[in-house]
């Protein structure tokens, strides 16, 4: 399909020029190397589509923007825990209100359990909203056509024409974002604690692991029915907030969502943006970009990631030292994770950074199925979580949080869990338009796993 639509020149608005202190420094960041970025075919359209963003609507506002940084800002202090999750790529197809009320579910359902096991305030930030681009490992996938990059560049169906970037697809990842954010809004405005609980009790109840889980939901369930009976009935038991978050990756889409509120930038396509491994390069434009924006910011460290890499990322992206401002996210592989992270953490621990420690344990595990699949075993996801909790206990710093990739849906992608999911059974619901997400049942057992290892740690 082709996206373009006629943008006559003469319809694109003058915009406030940016202070010319923010104007050099912008310019500066944009015009370095910038990895995985999509060959758009038709420059000058490109700049058209920009033209356009510049002046719609944001996505979020800096308000909100604000008030996550400030809660990171306790995570990062030790005060709160940072749940983050959703789908490895959103598609424009499953942009629908079944789908994104699956994923807001299944995150508050974890998030409640998260609550009670670590007796803090749980941040909930989806990758939802503009999760729309993909880096990938080559630039050609199996049969030799350009890999596909996410709906904002090209087309998942594997077609020459369709996988040409088509730099309209981001006017469409923008109405998208636009209306995922919308009805995000809008279901966390009623979302009420009892009714996630009541979802948790039903998957306690069908769960094939259900047993094992039933003591925390029951002590769940008194510790509600305790606060009904002493008559608390806070706003926070009938709403939640959930923040929006992807990868900050297609440069043209960022930069035409940037906007400048009381003399500060911010890149209001998402409350929270994170640089990936593939594009952390200390020189490059990624990280050049995010040190200009006031949005908190997100690293991915890889299992070959130096304590001097994270130094240096974060001389550029936290030079005020800001609570929360940089979440450093390890995806090191369950088998690496024990090594490579502590002397990481004990060389931004003695810099004075805070940072928000958040494990990202699907990224290092995955692996290909004999049928050609890419899965991730869902033991070797609950083992790196698993060292991780580890690591910052016998360092004595605060594991603030997890970032999973999973769906409200009940997808065949990854391996194991309760349901015994096997490699010959991945083909019967394959989904994802890139990597193998959790389903809803593995993403709550991740969660009931998770509570019993912060209980015990
Ligand atoms: O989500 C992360 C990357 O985009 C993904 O792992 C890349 O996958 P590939 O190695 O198949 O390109
Ligand atoms: C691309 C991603 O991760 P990484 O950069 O860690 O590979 C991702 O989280 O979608």
């Amino acid at each position: 399909m082709n996206w373009t639509i006629d943008i006559p020149g003469e319809s694109l608005p003058d915009l406030p020029p940016l202070p010319s202190e923010l104007r050099a420094a912008l310019d500066d960041a944009l015009s370095r190397t910038a990895l995985q970025q999509p060959s758009w075919p038709d420059a000058e359209y490109t700049v058209k589509v920009r033209r356009l963003l510049e002046a719609v609507p944001p996505v979020t506002l800096p308000d909100e923007v604000d008030r996550l940084q400030k809660r990171l800002g306790a995570v990062a202090r030790g005060e709160a825990f940072l749940l983050q999750g959703g789908d490895c790529a959103e598609t424009f197809v499953d942009n629908t209100e079944a789908h994104l009320r699956g994923t807001i579910r299944t995150l508050l359902q974890m998030a409640v359990v998260l609550t009670y096991s670590t007796s803090m305030p749980v941040v909930k930030l989806a990758r939802i909203a503009g999760q729309y681009a993909k880096p990938r490992s080559s630039d050609t996938d199996a049969l030799g056509l350009p890999s596909y990059r996410g709906d904002m560049v090209n087309a998942l169906e594997p077609d020459a024409t369709g996988r040409v970037p088509d730099p309209g697809r981001m006017l469409r990842a923008y109405a998208n974002a636009s209306a995922a954010m919308n009805l995000t809004r809008a279901i966390t405005a009623v979302s009420d604690l009892r009714h996630v609980h009541e979802w948790n009790k039903d998957f306690v109840a069908n769960s094939p692991a259900g047993a094992r889980y039933e003591r925390v939901a029951t002590d769940i369930d008194r510790s509600l029915r305790f606060m009904e009976a002493c008559g608390v009935d806070d706003q926070s038991l009938h709403s939640v907030d959930m923040h929006a978050s992807h990868e900050l990756l297609v440069l043209d889409y960022e930069r035409a969502l940037l906007r400048l509120h009381e003399g500060r930038l911010y890149n209001l396509s998402a409350h929270m943006q994170w640089i990936g491994e593939r594009t952390r390069q200390i020189d490059g434009a990624h990280v050049r970009f995010a040190a200009l924006t006031a949005n908190p910011t997100g690293v991915k460290l890889g299992p070959t990631s130096t304590p001097q890499d994270a130094l240096d990322l974060l001389e550029i992206l936290d030079p005020h030292k800001i609570d929360g401002r940089v979440c450093l996210v390890s995806r090191m592989g369950n088998d690496k994770v024990r090594e490579a992270l502590p002397p990481i953490i004990e060389a931004v621990e003695r810099s004075g950074h805070r940072v928000v420690w958040q494990c990202d344990p699907m990224h290092g595990n995955t692996h290909e199925a004999p049928s050609g699949y890419k899965t991730r075993a869902f033991d070797r996801i609950v083992d790196e979580v698993k060292g991780f909790f580890e690591v910052h206990r016998r360092l004595g710093t605060h594991p603030g949080g997890i970032h999973v990739e999973l769906t409200g849906e009940d997808v065949t992608e990854c391996v194991g869990g309760a349901q015994e999911i096997s490699e010959d059974q991945l083909a019967s619901r394959y989904e994802t338009a890139c990597d193998p997400r959790l389903n809803t049942q593995q993403s709550l057992e991740l969660s009931f796993l998770a509570a019993e290892m912060l209980q015990t740690s």
